[in-house]
């Protein structure tokens, strides 16, 4: 199995203030990761970092062995990376299918290639075509979530980073969300996500690492760290 994504010493720092220290993780090639740990506990700084869209100082980023930790946010992308934000981060102003259109961009699709895309989008997520023409920002929370989502895979990425996908969303659409995240996953995308509640991400994900005060305490197994002690008095409630 190749390495698809490996960080090595990755830190980020707030005016000073060191939010992330020296933090290591790697997935391997079709493997889905978890990150979990606490509010405040940099997980979306980490996210951020990794996609170049918070400035940090990291040793490596290596995307299936190249290294891509000096290029730009959306020369990532071009090489296979793409992130899901915390929040969303679609353009609330523009309709649903300007956002996907938007999405195809730093990929360099030709229009046939984009027009396929976006078909296929509106296979996987049915509401999304009702709601075409729709203002992204008049949509529901897991409207906006989906199309985030699909936002994202517009531009076929082989490593997919998504912070928080659950966040604020009803039972029913944390299960549509999660259901396409694992299709995504099966269909042999690498899945690093970020997510507050940690059962949910143990059950799906392959293997997981915990972050707490900025450094990655655990990681292991996502079955053997479900089950451990620790994790369980301090992230799963019980
Ligand atoms: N833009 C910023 N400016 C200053 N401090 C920041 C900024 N973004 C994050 N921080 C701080 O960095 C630390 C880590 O935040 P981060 O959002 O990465 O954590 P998190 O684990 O994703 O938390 P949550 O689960 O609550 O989203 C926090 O103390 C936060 O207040």
């Amino acid at each position: 199995m190749s390495t698809a994504l490996e960080i090595t010493d990755l830190s980020v720092s707030y005016d000073g203030v060191r939010a992330v220290r020296r933090v290591s993780l790697a997935a391997q090639s079709g493997e889905m990761v978890c990150l979990i740990g606490s509010n405040g506990a940099g997980k979306t700084s980490t996210m951020g970092a990794i996609m170049g869209v918070v400035p940090s100082t990291t040793l490596s980023i290596k995307l299936f062995g190249e290294e891509i930790g000096h290029l730009k946010p959306h020369q990532r992308v071009q090489q296979g990376l793409s992130l899901v934000p915390e929040g969303r981060g679609i353009l609330t102003r523009m309709t649903v299918l300007e956002n996907l259109q938007i999405g195809s961009y730093p990929a360099r699709s030709t229009p046939v290639q984009v027009q396929a895309d976006i078909e296929r989008m509106f296979t996987t997520f049915p509401r999304l075509k009702e709601r075409a023409h729709q203002l992204a920002g008049t949509m529901s929370g897991g409207e906006q979530q989906m199309l985030a989502l699909a936002r994202a895979l517009m531009c076929h990425p082989r490593v997919l980073l998504l912070d928080e996908p659950s966040m604020g969303l009803s039972p029913i659409m944390v299960d549509t969300i999660f259901r396409v995240v694992e299709q995504v996953h099966k269909s042999g995308v690498t899945v690093l996500l970020v997510e507050q509640n940690a059962a949910l991400a143990l059950d799906i994900a392959d293997r997981g690492y915990v972050m707490s005060s900025g450094t990655i305490t655990l990681f292991g197994d996502a079955n053997a760290l479900a089950a451990d002690q620790r994790v369980k008095e301090a992230y799963l409630g019980e």
